[in-house]
């Protein structure tokens, strides 16, 4: 058996929270050889309701749950954490795009990642769900300046998952047998699925597809609306599959990938014309608890305009929060 591995969760008496703790506790985040120690961050008046979610994680006796700590302190949740889940944020509800969160969330992640500079371990992987994502990722990014940079990431994962499943009900193949989708910028409908390099079976999906009117007015509004159309319909912002791309993201930073490309919200290293540190979505691989962009991808022109427009929104929210860093 491993060492404990300390995971922190903001937010933790929410509607992801829920989805998600359950499954970082039986293992399928880190593993089925991992234990771990769940350490839950929520506002002072949802301590009752986090304490609710840690009976219930008792009673399911996981045996890879080796302790739990519930508090409304950054510092004491984020103490020596090795991964970071920061999903405590106000969600957006109808008729709101998720940049109108950024006034009421930014501050939660100065303060946050001020703490994690403090107290997390020097090598904390940290994943920012709550919206909008990659923002505040930025914002927690540059809170905690004695952390590597490459440490703070943005959650985009959803949309890679959405975008996979909208590809294999186009071309009626099976969703794990597609590789190489990668999805550029904001997590917002200015996101841009590309899958001009995915294959499946080593055949292009670009040619099999062939419909470009599909992609440019089907296949990307779907993607990039899907949160919106799945508030219209639940009355609630997505949880279960927001939970299970935060599992997929971290499961596949620490464990790696094996070569597969996956998308992550990770901060520039000026690729692909994107201004150092922005927190864009990118295509990586990961190994050995690393992630490595893929570089040298041809950008044609469509690709082009939809990577500027996705970063012109992520450097107008940048603009906008410049005054809190
Ligand atoms: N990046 C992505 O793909 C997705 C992001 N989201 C975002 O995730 C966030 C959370 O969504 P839900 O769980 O549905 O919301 P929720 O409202 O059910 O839960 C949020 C929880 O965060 C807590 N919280 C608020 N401020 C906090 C703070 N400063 N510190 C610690 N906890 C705090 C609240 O008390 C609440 O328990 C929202 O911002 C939502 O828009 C949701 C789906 C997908
Ligand atoms: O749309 C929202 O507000 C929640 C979210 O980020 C998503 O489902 O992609």
């Amino acid at each position: 058996m491993k060492a404990p591995v300390r995971v922190a969760v903001t937010g933790a008496a929410g509607q992801i929270g829920y989805a998600l703790l359950f499954r970082i506790a039986s293992g399928e985040m880190l593993g089925k050889d991992t234990p771990v120690i769940l350490q839950l961050l929520d506002l002072p008046q949802a301590q009752n309701a986090v304490k609710g979610v840690m009976m219930e994680l008792q009673d399911c006796a996981f045996p890879l749950l080796a302790g739990m700590v519930a508090t409304d302190d950054p510092e004491v949740a984020f103490k020596d954490a090795d991964i970071a889940i920061l999903v405590g944020a106000r969600p957006r509800g109808p008729g709101m795009e998720r940049a109108d969160l950024l006034s009421a969330n930014a501050q939660i992640f100065t303060v946050q990642g001020a703490a994690l500079n403090k107290v997390a371990s020097r090598n904390v992987k940290v994943l920012v769900v709550g919206n909008p994502a990659n923002t505040n990722a930025y914002i927690a990014m540059k809170s905690a300046p004695d952390l590597p940079a490459k440490n703070f990431t943005a959650m985009l994962r959803l949309d890679h998952n959405r975008a996979l499943s909208q590809i294999a009900e186009k071309t009626g193949k099976a969703v794990g047998s597609i590789e190489k989708l990668c999805v550029w910028g904001n997590h917002s409908p200015t996101m841009y699925a590309d899958y001009r390099f995915a294959t499946i079976d080593g055949q292009s999906v670009k040619d099999m597809i062939n419909d470009q009117d599909w992609n440019a007015n089907t296949f990307l509004p779907t993607v990039g609306k899907r949160g919106a159309a799945i508030i219209e319909a639940r009355g609630l912002s997505s949880a279960a599959s927001a939970a299970n791309a935060a599992i997929d993201h971290i499961r596949d930073w620490v464990l790696g990938t094996n070569g597969r490309w996956v998308t992550m919200g990770i901060p520039s290293d000026g690729a692909y014309g994107i201004p150092k540190e922005t927190l864009f979505g990118f295509p990586v691989t990961c190994e050995n608890g690393e992630y490595t962009m893929v570089k040298d991808l041809p950008i044609d022109e469509f690709s082009q305009e939809r990577i500027n427009i996705t970063l012109k929104e992520l450097e107008d929210e940048k603009a906008g929060v410049a005054h809190l860093l």
